[in-house]
């Protein structure tokens, strides 16, 4: 069971979750980096899916998924489907041990089924957002969400720079969710870092993916500490 954002309004410390894209862990002793950087205080385990075709990459599918869960992963699994079509991969993920499964609204042919097969079987489930991609999206099924997801990189690779325009975009998502009065968490990916992860927050953040800067780092547990660090001084 994942806990929601418990309050409206601006996110408060105990809320914050920091979720570690595995995109940028070590695939080839994955179980073992995983459970590192668990212990070295992240919350949830961000799933990177892609495809090929949707994003110009190919990464991981539910049988990782499992793999994990059958590792002992017992953290959240945040699973990102960068996929087109998008239907046919939820059930193997609900299968596989997700806790939460995010989508690409453009990506699927009836953004209502698809949310609604996520929730049928008792996950989290929410729509990604693209740099360019507008939250009208959101309109008619806001009371289907769960999380909100703005890129703040355009999804594919690790290792991009966060593009500024994203702090306006959380805003507006967080005026949207506040305006909802429902317990939706919004979530930021891509190019999040120590030197603007309280900016982030500010903007209305409360659940932050990284990748390279926490895996690329010499200590997972300083770089995790020095983030929730910077988001005791969010405003
Ligand atoms: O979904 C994606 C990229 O498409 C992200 O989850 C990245 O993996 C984040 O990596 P960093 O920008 O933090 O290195």
């Amino acid at each position: 069971m994942v806990a929601p954002l418990c309050r409206r309004g601006r996110p408060s410390m105990s809320n914050f979750v920091i979720a570690p894209s595995i995109l940028s862990a070590n695939f080839a002793r994955l179980g073992d980096d995983v459970d590192h950087v668990l212990a070295a205080g992240a919350d949830w385990v961000h799933f990177d899916v892609m495809d090929n075709h949707y994003v110009p990459n190919l990464t991981i599918g539910p049988m990782v998924c499992h793999a994990l869960r059958k590792h002992g992963v017992t953290a959240p699994i945040d699973v990102h489907l960068m996929v087109s079509p998008v239907d046919r991969l939820i059930g193997d993920f609900i299968e596989a041990g997700a806790s939460m499964i995010t989508f690409h609204p453009e990506a699927s042919e009836h953004i209502d089924r698809s949310l609604q097969l996520i929730k049928d079987a008792g996950l989290q489930a929410g729509l990604v957002f693209n740099p360019a991609t507008p939250l009208h999206y959101l309109d008619y099924v806001m009371d289907k969400i769960d999380m909100i997801l703005i890129m703040s990189v355009n999804p594919g690779f690790g290792g991009q720079s966060f593009l500024p325009s994203t702090l306006d975009k959380l805003q507006a998502a967080r005026a949207r969710i506040d305006a909802s009065g429902r317990p939706i968490r919004l979530e930021v990916d891509g190019g999040v870092k120590v030197d603007n992860i309280r900016a982030i927050a500010e903007a209305g953040a409360d659940t932050f993916v990284a990748g390279s800067a926490i895996f690329n780092a010499d200590d997972y547990q300083t770089e995790i500490a020095k983030m929730r660090a910077e988001l005791a001084l969010a405003r």
